[in-house]
């Protein structure tokens, strides 16, 4: 089926429109059809593939305003067409009379003063004053009537000639460029609008606009989804009565964007920009394009764990960790009950006994364990950097921000675990903050207006005396109950000596790989050494220490000495003690020596000076006697 279709109401324009498609090199369909079966004439060719009706004067008219909803274009009366039909009268008679719209008439007052003659003009308004029309021109004694062809059908006097006023070759082929431009605009146009709905169709991002009253008129898929709206038509529909905080009247009212909004709808928390859609300053509708907050937020996690060389993930479980003592193994027992509530739990103990150990074992227990695990250490990290390390910051909010902002530490460790080590190192201002995202599980990045819901459970650990800080004023007393609501108090190496060769070992088989040596444990003189030292840093120095045992030994079994040099200044203090000793044993046996002599002495006054009586008498030889006299 051709996509131009020529349908006229006259005789007339079928040879013309005929012909205008031969030069043109066009087959379009040409077709007379009477006025009351023209709607349904275009109705059926357009059910079978036309898109554009080529049409003249009322019988075009008609067609536009059926709805037909394609476009129609109406073959003109040129120039020329005039200029024919007047030549043409001027043979059959003097006084020439017209009746057409202004806009023909205004032609004809043109050629009027090019031929230099009057022709009698009357102007129709509408179709029904035909009769009215040519009554007068005819009472004007006119010799022709020029006329479309209901004008001179029934004309009162039989002199009186007609000539029909009617579109030519050139009119028609006129009609047929402009709808072929206007089929190949509608083509583009069509394929713009298959491309953006593609787009729309494949998006993730949800996208709802609406008219200036607040009527709907795109919404794509992801919305739908996004938004659970059940509805299964929505376009055409109001927005607020699909959703409660669309806010989209307030943006066309105020023709103000909203970007990067945090809104619940339908339970679903989403982050949203909202545009007015304006025309010529003019709001005649918005947009709004969001995504699922949660989605997101995974996302950057997915994007960050990635980026990560360390990764955001837990490195200990129950069966890495090692102690058997007392008080270890009732600390380890508060971690596995702790592991399974999401309240904040308080880590303290000293430097070095395992604190983010623990943290990590409680992230691993609980039902965050696939979840990040994000362990920042508050001390490490510069003072004036915490805050935006923790909180993230949006695009601009400082000098030196990066670009695009950066998502925060607390927005990193959403649905996982944040572990606050050395929290005690918190400057105030973070303290507030802190305290801020316990209580409303929400963050806000520097620079930034918005708040982010975020679900974390915060580990925090200190080897600082809290108590001591909160009673100086160095520690929000708030933010500690806040913190202390779960507490691990992790006991000191040298409380838990009996751990000692446990851990050991422990460390050999994780050292054994890396340091490609064999070696089996330490000799118990080595042990001993190992028990009589304090353990100022705890597990880490003792790790240390087997590490450079290990590195240092020249047996399979690392002995004394070599655990003394692993030592180094540590055990200094040790061997001092071990020279003290040995001098005091030194003293205690010139002591015992003394008491010898004097001893033996008195056994040879009491012989009267015989050797070897005395030797005797004292159960030695007499040249042993003799020694210890003159020693
Ligand atoms: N029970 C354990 N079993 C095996 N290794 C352990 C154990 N506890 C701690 N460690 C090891 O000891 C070292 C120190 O542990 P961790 O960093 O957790 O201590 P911390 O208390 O957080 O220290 P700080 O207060 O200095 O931050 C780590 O190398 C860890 O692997």
């Amino acid at each position: 089926m051709s996509k131009i279709a020529i349908l006229s109401p006259i005789d007339e324009i079928i040879p013309v429109a005929k012909e205008a498609c031969r030069k043109t090199g066009e087959n379009f369909l040409v077709r007379k059809v009477n006025f009351d079966e023209a709607i349904a004439t275009a109705k059926r060719l357009v059910k079978s593939g036309t898109e554009i009706i080529i049409s003249r004067g009322t019988l075009g008219l008609k067609i536009i305003e059926s709805n037909l909803d394609i476009p129609v274009v109406q073959i003109p009366i040129t120039g020329y067409d005039l200029l024919r039909t007047i030549v043409e009268a001027q043979k059959l008679g003097d006084k020439i009379g017209i009746a057409d719209t202004a806009v023909i008439l205004e032609g004809v007052e043109a050629i009027e003063s090019a031929l230099g003659i009057t022709i009698e003009k009357y102007v129709i308004q509408s179709v029904e004053e035909v009769e009215k029309a040519v009554h007068s021109l005819v009472d004007k004694n006119i010799d022709v009537l020029i006329g479309k062809s209901v004008f001179i059908k029934n004309v009162p006097n039989p002199n009186v000639k007609t000539v029909v006023l009617s579109s030519g070759v050139e009119s028609v082929i006129q009609a047929i460029q402009e709808a072929k431009s206007l089929l190949e605009v509608r083509h583009t146009e069509e394929q713009r609008t298959k491309q953006l709905q593609a787009i729309l169709d494949f998006i993730a991002d949800g996208v709802i606009a609406v008219d200036e009253k607040g009527i709907i008129t795109v919404c794509n898929p992801s919305a739908r989804r996004i938004l659970n709206i059940p509805y299964e038509r929505v376009i055409g529909k109001r927005i607020d009565d699909i959703l409660l905080n669309s806010r989209m009247g307030k943006v066309i009212t105020t023709g103000k964007e909203e970007l990067n909004r945090i809104q619940d709808e339908n339970g679903v928390k989403i982050i949203t920009n909202r545009i007015p859609i304006l025309h010529e300053n003019k709001v005649f509708g918005a947009v709004c394009t969001f995504q699922e907050l949660q989605k997101l937020q995974q996302q950057e996690q997915e994007i960050r764990k990635k980026l990560l060389h360390r990764g955001h993930v837990t490195k200990y479980d129950l069966e890495n960790i090692v102690g058997k003592s007392r008080s270890y193994q009732n600390a380890i027992e508060k971690v596995k009950k702790y592991s399974q509530v999401d309240s904040t739990v308080l880590l303290t103990g000293e430097t070095g006994v395992g604190k983010e150990v623990f943290a990590h074992l409680i992230h691993s227990l609980s039902k965050r364990a696939d979840g990040p695990f994000v362990a920042v250490n508050c001390a490490a990290i510069p003072k004036n950097l915490l805050e935006s390390e923790l909180f993230g910051y949006v695009d601009g909010a400082f000098t030196g921000a990066r670009k695009g902002g950066k998502t925060g530490l607390f927005e990193l460790a959403h649905q996982g675990t944040i572990f606050l080590d050395e929290i005690g190192e918190l400057a105030e201002s973070v303290q507030a903050q802190l305290l801020r995202v316990l209580q409303e599980g929400e963050v806000m990045r520097i620079g930034d207006e918005r708040v982010i819901p975020i679900n974390i459970r915060v580990i925090a650990a200190s080897n600082r005396d809290f108590e001591d800080m909160v009673e100086d004023g160095k520690f929000r007393a708030d933010l500690y109950y806040r913190l202390n609501i779960l507490d691990i108090l992790i006991p000191p190496l040298r409380q838990r000596k009996e751990d000692l060769p446990l851990l050991c070992s422990h460390f050999i088989g994780e050292l054994e790989q890396s340091i490609h040596k064999n070696i089996t444990g330490f000799d118990s003189e080595a042990m001993e050494v190992l028990q009589s030292y304090h353990w100022p840093g705890n597990i880490r120095q003792l790790r240390n220490i087997v590490e450079r045992s290990m590195i240092l030994s020249h047996g399979e079994v690392i002995n004394k000495e070599t655990v003394l040099l692993a030592g180094g200044k540590d055990f200094l203090q040790l061997k001092t003690k071990r020279q003290e000793q040995i001098n005091e044993e030194k003293q205690d046996n010139g002591k015992l020596q003394e008491y010898e002599r004097e001893y033996i002495l008195d056994v040879l006054n009491q012989v009267n000076g015989n050797k070897t009586e005395a030797a005797k008498i004292l159960g030695i030889g007499r040249t042993t006697l003799w020694r210890k006299i003159n020693n």
